[in-house]
């Protein structure tokens, strides 16, 4: 853990705070070279999935040319959500560094309320697995 770094993080943050973005700034590094930087674009873009650890990862991997992240390590000003763990995780990154907590954060009017429960419901589908099939074979 850099604190310098984790610093940085919390300035983009504060930088697209004021830029009327909400307030999330995050780092990509790998062996202390700062690969990628992101901020959350949630509102400017209507894009709810634009956290700034994601736009960090989506950086990453176009400036690289890769979407293997491997030994990357992400520094966010705030703790992660599960979205943003998994888009890390999906990369082979193994640890978010976070400044705030969760319940540092203020009700900034957004996201919108979740559900009490969340589904992802099966249905059958006689042809589920073509798509795959496809795929490999070309
Ligand atoms: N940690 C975060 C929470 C919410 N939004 C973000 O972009 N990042």
């Amino acid at each position: 853990m850099d604190p310098k770094l984790l610093g940085r993080a919390v300035d983009l943050a504060t930088q697209n705070a004021a830029s009327g973005q909400l307030p999330f700034g995050a780092l990509l590094v790998r062996d202390g070279e700062v690969l990628a930087t992101g901020v959350n674009t949630v509102l400017r873009d209507l894009d709810p999935a634009a956290h700034a650890e994601v736009e960090a990862v989506r950086a990453a991997c176009r400036n690289l040319g890769t979407l293997d992240l491997r030994g990357a390590e992400i520094y966010s000003s705030c703790e992660p959500c599960p979205m943003c763990c998994r888009a890390a995780q999906a990369t082979g990154i193994a640890v978010i560094w976070y400044a705030a907590q969760a319940t540092d954060i203020p009700d900034l009017g957004y996201p919108v309320p979740a559900p009490d429960v969340f589904e992802a419901r099966h249905a059958t589908h006689a042809e589920a697995t073509a798509p795959f099939a496809r795929y490999l074979n070309g």
